[in-house]
């Protein structure tokens, strides 16, 4: 009797499954026309059809409600039970559905339309995020400039998600509700599978803090160097707009004026692409090299067809890079305003990740489409970006040309490197602690600008450029807080990425504990199928087993740790600890002395 109903479940739900991947290949289509071409037509286009599809999946929910499932004999067959028990936002009415989709529409298309006066022109008023104020904050040394920038983006693109921001809130918790959650933050943390995961991310920032508290404090005295004790204090917070990056996430666009041997040659990727005349299309084509040099899948015609790696001069779109999923097996794209940079290279290996993962896990019925967990689909591409940003793999490319790597170019690097991984940490951390606080209510609407600086001063060390106040709404000036996309999964990333770069660097013959010869900054995988299959068959099991599985699988580990981080910055700590000595600079910030609560 058990056997027949749990052969009737299978049918079922593969015919469940089959007609998800169609529904998720329309809406998917349609998600691409209003982000590759912001116009209200595309928009209203794109409700309907996400309004018919929650119609859909609400019918199929009731239906699938009827199964007896957790009795069921097969692993597998009762995990995609589980999976498409779980409804999602689609549990709302069709209105409050509708609305739902209209705040978060509201902001996305705020931030990608987003534009400021440029300071040094103020008649001139139509500079947007990509790549005009990206490039400010690229390269000006000029506080007023940056500070002015910093102000005006924070106003455009933050003040004004507030109301939607507010409403989608509500909106969402009521849905998380529906599922069986007691808000958002729970729904969000269900997909790692864990009990503690709040407790884990803190135990992994105990665990780097120290590592953090270092390189924050050399930073700080390089910029009071710069620009003065008055800018720049001894002690206390660093001004977020002096850090080379809008949110103060990772600090790379500062190396130049601050790392530590200043006499060492620079490797100054961008340069060297613009010598050599790189360009966007050859930059994807050097990444999918990478990919296929490892034996993984090269990039297929559908994707050089369809993806948009350049942005249109036409029409407005969604700049902000991304990977897309059309789930037929086939249609697989990126949509990037790619600019010929070191930072876009990196991120051109990140979003080309995101489609290997895609590529590998086709197989799988729909509901196993997905990484292990959402870090691990975040960590591939920069996995693989770890070792094309190594001095051994730039100079085999002809980006970086001579010096053998003595110590003082290996502190160097591993300080490039750290400005983009370690300073990372905490601004993740911060993001979603922010938000959890938001979904559970303990921070509410009227003190959320308060409470996001609080959190950004006591994790970052980080202070805004003058007073806030609750008419202004900092957090959604990010476009991940804009377009409700979460954001642990990239301090996930950020942490599991060097336990699969130590792990796969071994694999290669690039690493071994101890071996002075074959250390974890200069590994290079590059060709190595070894690494390639394993990596591979990680992807390959997609989410149909817990990401734990998939994680000791590649790495021998079943858990998220910091050793492979720790491991890799070790002699960048060293000399920072006693560089800092030196100097008799404070370790750590005392409070702000700005207006920001
Ligand atoms: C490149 C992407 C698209 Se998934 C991204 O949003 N990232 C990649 C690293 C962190 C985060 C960010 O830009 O904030
Ligand atoms: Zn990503």
């Amino acid at each position: 009797e058990l056997e027949a109903l749990e052969h009737e479940g299978r049918e079922y739900i593969l015919e469940l499954d089959r007609a998800t991947g169609v529904r998720r290949n329309r809406g998917s289509l349609a998600e691409w026309a209003y982000a590759a071409n912001l116009t209200k037509e595309n928009e209203d286009r794109l409700m309907q059809i996400r309004l018919e599809l929650s119609q859909q999946e609400k019918a199929a929910w009731e239906e699938t409600r009827m199964y007896k499932w957790q009795g069921f004999q097969d692993k597998e067959l009762k995990r995609m039970f589980r999976k498409y028990n779980e409804l999602g936002v689609s549990a709302l009415d069709d209105e409050k559905y509708q609305q739902l989709m209209r705040a978060v529409s509201g902001m996305e298309s705020n931030y990608a339309t987003a534009k400021i006066c440029s300071y040094k022109n103020r008649t001139k008023c139509d500079l947007e995020l990509e790549p005009e104020i990206v490039e400010i904050f690229t390269k000006s040394e000029d506080p007023e400039e940056l500070k002015y920038t910093w102000l005006e983006w924070h106003k455009v693109a933050g003040a004004k998600a507030r109301n939607n921001f507010t409403r989608y809130v509500e909106l969402y918790n009521e849905a998380a509700k529906l599922n069986g959650y007691k808000n958002v933050a729970d729904l969000w943390q269900a997909d790692y599978e864990m009990t503690d995961f709040e407790e884990q991310l803190e135990s992994l920032w105990c665990d780097v803090k120290p590592l953090y508290e270092q390189i924050h404090a050399y930073v700080r005295k390089k910029l009071r160097d710069k620009y003065g004790e008055e800018v720049v204090s001894k002690r206390g917070p660093i001004p977020a707009y002096l850090l080379g990056n809008m949110w103060a996430q990772t600090w790379g666009n500062i190396e130049s004026f601050t790392r530590p041997y200043p006499d060492k040659k620079e490797m100054d990727i961008t340069q060297a692409m613009k010598d050599q005349k790189y360009t966007p299309i050859k930059m994807f084509q050097m990444a999918d090299e990478f990919f296929r040099s490892l034996n993984l899948t090269g990039m297929n015609e559908k994707f050089w067809k369809n993806s948009i790696i350049e942005k249109p001069t036409n029409r407005e779109i969604v700049c902000h890079a991304s990977a897309w999923d059309f789930f037929d097996g086939e249609d697989f794209r990126i949509k990037m305003c790619t600019e010929v940079t070191g930072e876009h290279l990196r991120v051109i290996h990140h979003e080309m990740g995101h489609v290997e993962y895609f590529m590998q896990y086709k197989h799988h019925p729909t509901v196993f489409r997905d990484g292990a967990n959402t870090g691990f689909h975040e960590a591939l591409g920069d996995t693989i970006a770890l070792s094309v940003s190594s001095p051994k793999h730039l100079r085999r490319v002809g980006l970086v040309s001579g010096d053998a790597d003595d110590e003082q170019s290996e502190i160097n690097q591993l300080y490039k490197m750290g400005l983009d991984k370690i300073v990372f940490l905490p601004f993740a951390y911060m993001l979603d602690l922010f938000r959890y606080g938001v979904f559970r209510g303990t921070t509410t609407p009227e003190e959320y600008n308060c409470q996001y600086w609080r959190l950004r001063e006591s994790l970052q060390g980080v202070e805004p450029p003058s007073v806030r106040t609750e008419q202004d709404f900092d957090a959604a000036a990010k476009y991940h807080v804009s377009a409700n996309v979460e954001y642990a999964r990239y301090y996930v990333s950020f942490i599991i990425q060097f336990q699969f770069h130590r792990a796969l660097c071994s694999l290669a013959g690039e690493y071994a504990p101890g071996d002075v010869n074959r250390k974890l900054v200069d590994c290079d995988i590059y060709q190595s199928v070894a690494a390639g299959n394993a990596l591979a068959n990680m992807m390959r099991m997609g989410s149909s087993r817990p990401w734990q599985d998939a994680m000791e699988a590649l790495t021998g580990q079943r858990e998220m740790k910091a050793d492979g981080l720790l491991e890799y910055f070790r002699p960048l700590y060293e000399w920072l600890v006693a560089e800092n000595q030196r100097t008799g600079e404070y370790i750590g910030w005392e409070p702000s002395k700005i207006q920001y609560c």
